[in-house]
C-alpha cells in the first residue's frame, strides 16, 4: 500500500499527527505495536495515574476532611483491587476512543512493530510473525519514550519497579521508597501515601520537582510532609536490591556516607529515555544522538532524511503529552506546506498531586541567571473565600513580570486546581500581556482564579484587595 504519511507510533504525538494528516487530505496509515493505541499517556501515563490519583484523593478526603464537611463514615476501607479495575477500565475507553477517531478519519491502522527498510518504506512485523510492507512519501517518527533506571540498578518490575508496575499493584506498599523526587515520583508517591503507605524519597537534588520554580519544590514538599513522606535530598542512589521480601537501597548522602533505606517497593522515577529500539534507523540513513533522541531541525521537524519527520518524547524537549500533540499538528500542516508555529516557551508543565503545581514561561531562578529585571507577586490561597469554602487552603500563586515593561515572563502555582488554572497565564503570556492588564480584568468570585489576579496585582507593586 502506498501512503501519503505513515506514523510510527499511536501516542498522542503519533495518533494526533495521524489526525490531522487525514483532515487535511493525506492518505494516512498509523503502525503500532501494541494491541491497543493511545501510547504511553494513555495506556501507561496520563491517564492511568490522573484515575489512579484521583480516587487516592477521594479516599484521602474522606478519611481526614470528611467530618470537618460534616459527613460521616464508617468502616472506611481501600479496596486496591477496584482502583484498579476502575482505572483499567478508563484506560480501555480513551484507547477504544482512539480507535474510534481512526475509523471515523480513515486512517488505516497496522498492529506490529514498524522498522525502515529505506526512507520511504516500513516493515511491520505482527505478534504472528507475519510481516507487510507500507511505503509513503512522508514517515513521522513518533515512537515515544521508556523508563530509564541508573547504572547498575536492574529493574525486575517484581519490587524494583517503574512507574507502568505502580500503576497496577496489587497491594498497598507498606514502605514505598521512591528514587527521583520529579513528577512522577510526586505523583506516584501521592497516590500511594494518601492510601496508606509510608513513602520516602530520595532525590540527587537539593529540591523535589528541582526543574520547576524552586518555590514549587519547597511548597509542595510541605504539603508531602503532611501526607507523612520523609524527604532524603542531596542523596545519590548507589545500589538498590531486592532480597526476596525487602527492597533494600543505599546511598551517599551530603555528607558522603553510605546510607540504607529499607522497603518493600522502590519506584524508579529518575526521568525516561527515547525509544526507536528495533526501528532499524540505519536503514533510512538516522542516527541518534548521544542522549538516544533523533535530531530534527528547529524549524520544520525533520531530520537528516528530508522526508522522515519525528515528534514527540522522541526528540529534544519536554516529555509531555500536549507538546508531542502540538508537534503532531506541526508536522502535518508543514507536510501540506502550511507555516505552523509552536511557542515552545510557553507550554505549560503540571504535577497531578493536590495541590497541584502548574508553570509556565521562566522560573525565578531563570530570571536571575539570565539577568532578566524582573518583579515577583506572590497571593496565598489561605486567603481566597473560595478555598476556604472547600478547605483547600495550601499553596500560592506567584506572577513573575518584567520590572519595567510590566510583561508577565512566568506564572507558578501550587494550589487547587492550578492544573486548570494555568491556562489563564498561558494565554495572558501568548498575548503579551502585563501583570497590570490582568489585574484590571474581572475574575468571577468566589474562583480560585482571583488569586492569579491577586498575584498580578501584587507584581504590578500594587497592594493586594484580599489580603
Ligand atoms: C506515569 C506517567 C504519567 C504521565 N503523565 C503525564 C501527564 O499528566 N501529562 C503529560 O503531558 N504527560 C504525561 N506523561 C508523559 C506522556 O505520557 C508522554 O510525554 C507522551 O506519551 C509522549 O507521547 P509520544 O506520542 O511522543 O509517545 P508515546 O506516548 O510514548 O507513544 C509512542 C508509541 O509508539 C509505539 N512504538 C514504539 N516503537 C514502535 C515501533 N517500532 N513500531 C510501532 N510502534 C512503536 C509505542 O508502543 C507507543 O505506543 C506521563 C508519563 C508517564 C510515564
Ligand atoms: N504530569 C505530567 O506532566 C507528567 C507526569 C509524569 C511523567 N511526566 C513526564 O515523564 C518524564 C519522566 O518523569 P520522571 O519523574 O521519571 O522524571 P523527572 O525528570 O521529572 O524526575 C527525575 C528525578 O530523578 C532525580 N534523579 C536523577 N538521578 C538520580 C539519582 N541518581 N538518585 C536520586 N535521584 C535522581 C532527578 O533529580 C529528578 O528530580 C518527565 O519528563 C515528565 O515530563 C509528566
Amino acid at each position: 500500500m502506498q501512503y501519503d504519511v505513515i506514523v510510527i507510533g499511536s501516542g498522542p504525538g503519533g495518533y494526533i499527527c495521524a489526525i490531522r494528516c487525514a483532515q487535511l487530505g493525506l492518505k494516512t496509515a498509523i503502525i503500532e505495536k501494541y494491541k491497543t493505541l493511545g501510547g504511553t499517556c494513555l495506556n501507561v501515563g496520563c491517564i492511568p495515574s490522573k484515575a489512579l490519583l484521583d480516587s487516592s484523593e477521594h479516599y484521602h478526603n474522606a478519611a481526614h476532611s470528611f467530618a470537618e464537611h460534616g459527613i460521616k463514615l464508617e468502616n472506611l476501607q481501600v479496596d486496591l483491587a477496584q482502583m484498579i479495575a476502575r482505572k483499567s477500565e478508563v484506560v480501555s475507553q480513551v484507547c477504544k476512543g482512539v480507535e474510534f477517531l481512526m475509523k471515523k478519519n480513515k486512517i488505516d491502522v497496522y498492529q506490529g512493530k514498524g522498522s525502515f527498510v529505506d526512507k520511504n518504506t516500513v516493515k511491520v512485523t505482527k505478534d504472528s510473525g507475519e510481516i507487510e510492507m507500507v511505503t509513503s512519501k512522508n514517515i513521522v517518527i513518533a515512537t515515544g519514550s521508556k523508563p530509564s533506571s541508573l547504572p547498575g540498578i536492574t529493574i525486575d518490575k517484581q519490587r524494583i519497579i517503574t512507574s507502568t508496575e505502580a500503576l497496577q499493584m496489587k497491594e498497598v506498599p507498606k514502605h514505598l521508597i521512591v528514587i527521583g523526587a520529579g513528577v512522577i515520583g510526586a505523583e506516584l508517591g501521592s497516590v500511594y501515601a494518601r492510601i496508606g503507605a509510608k513513602v520516602s524519597f530520595v532525590e540527587y537534588a537539593s529540591a523535589m520537582i528541582p526543574t520547576m520554580d524552586s518555590t514549587m519544590g519547597k511548597e509542595l514538599q510541605r504539603s508531602m510532609k503532611k501526607l507523612g513522606a520523609d524527604f532524603y535530598l542531596s542523596h545519590k542512589v548507589k545500589t538498590v536490591e531486592n532480597t526476596g521480601d525487602e527492597v533494600v537501597v543505599t546511598a551517599e548522602n551530603p555528607k558522603g556516607e553510605t546510607v540504607t533505606f529499607t522497603g518493600d517497593y522502590c519506584l524508579m522515577s529518575v526521568g525516561r529515555r527515547p525509544f526507536t529500539d528495533g526501528l532499524a534507523l540505519e536503514n533510512a540513513g538516522l542516527t541518534t544522538d548521544a542522549r538516544g533522541k533523533i535530531e530534527v531541525d528547529e524549524h520544520t521537524l525533520q531530520t537528516k532524511v528530508s522526508n522522515i519527520y519525528a515528534i514527540g518524547d522522541v526528540i529534544r524537549g519536554a516529555m509531555l503529552a500536549h507538546k508531542a500533540e502540538e508537534e503532531g499538528v506541526f508536522v502535518a500542516e508543514t507536510i501540506v506546506g502550511q507555516k505552523p508555529h509552536i511557542n515552545y516557551s510557553l507550554i505549560p508543565g503540571v504535577v497531578y498531586t493536590w495541590p497541584e503545581v502548574a508553570s509556565v514561561g521562566s522560573t525565578e531562578e531563570e530570571l536571575k541567571a539570565k539577568g532578566v529585571p524582573y518583579k515577583s507577586g506572590s497571593f496565598p490561597f489561605k486567603a481566597l473565600g473560595r478555598a476556604r469554602a472547600s478547605m483547600d487552603i495550601d499553596g500560592t500563586v506567584k506572577v513573575l513580570a518584567h520590572k519595567e515593561t510590566d510583561e508577565i515572563l512566568g506564572a507558578h502555582i501550587i494550589g487547587p486546581r492550578a492544573a486548570d488554572m494555568i491556562a489563564e497565564a498561558v494565554v495572558a503570556m501568548e498575548y503579551r500581556a502585563s501583570a497590570e492588564d490582568i489585574s484590571r480584568m474581572s475574575h468571577a468570585h468566589p474562583t480560585y482564579t482571583e488569586a492569579f489576579k491577586e498575584a498580578c496585582l501584587a507584581a504590578t507593586g500594587n497592594r493586594a484587595l484580599n489580603a
